[in-house]
């Protein structure tokens, strides 16, 4: 029987920090305002780029009201369209542990709250997309991760059960969408975003994708055994 893989992209498959803080500085630069580096910056990657231009704004200790936000956000896009994949890279592993699942018989699919063209285009220029069933953004459905529009929208186009899918992200965003559809999620603890909230509210924590076996995803799927005499 089929089984689904479901991952997030920011901070899970892909180390999008680098060029989301390239795109982060061109604003900040914009304004005059010293750029960030990555390191930083990477806490607040994975949340979008408006929450990353208040983090910034906030750090030189500045407002960013509305209007200058919107006006960021539109040169952050267009300026993170064009240079999407300069520096960003699959994170070590995830390759190899996507080809194991697949040759264990995992479907793959992708559920970010990147916009779906953006997805798309990162994953084209990685040369990953062929690997997913689906890739469903932010706009993809009527709601975006925690809401569980958006991964049970993702289930439902890979054409698997509700109870043969795993999740693998790096944010709570994940972990809320999982629990709320009863997904069993793998953290994957080199993320973005802190995680501790998370660490037991998920069926595993790896730090490394090594970690990531047929073995264990097909574990996550096994019910409880009930308890001996009842
Ligand atoms: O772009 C974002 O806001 C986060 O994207 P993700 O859901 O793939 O982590
Ligand atoms: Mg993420």
């Amino acid at each position: 029987m089929t089984k689904l893989a479901v991952f997030d992209l920011d901070g899970t498959l892909v180390d999008t920090a680098p060029d989301l803080t390239a795109s982060l500085n061109m604003c900040l630069a914009a304004d005059r305002l010293a750029p960030l580096p990555v390191d930083l910056a990477r806490p607040h990657a994975g949340h979008g780029a408006r929450k990353m231009l208040g983090f910034a704004y906030g750090h030189h200790g500045r407002d960013l009201p509305d209007a200058l936000a919107d006006e960021h956000l539109e040169r952050f896009l267009s300026h993170y369209e064009a240079n999407i994949a300069d520096l960003s890279r699959p994170f070590p592993g995830v390759v190899a542990a996507m080809d194991r699942l697949s040759r264990s018989g995992w479907s793959l699919a992708v559920c970010t709250n990147k916009r779906e063209s953006l997805a798309v285009k990162l994953l084209d220029a990685l040369d990953l997309s062929d690997r997913f069933v689906a890739i469903c953004g932010q706009d993809t459905f009527a709601g975006m991760k925690p809401d569980p529009a958006h991964l049970g929208g993702t289930i439902d186009r890979a054409r698997v059960p509700r109870d043969r899918v795993v999740m693998i992200g790096d944010t709570m965003t994940d972990v809320a969408a999982a629990r709320a559809l009863c997904v069993p999620c793998i953290l994957m603890d080199f993320g973005h975003a802190e995680i501790e909230a998370g660490r037991k509210q998920v069926a595993a924590v790896l730090t490394d994708y090594d970690q990531l076996t047929p073995t264990l995803a097909d574990a996550l799927l096994e019910p409880e055994p009930s308890p001996a005499g009842r």
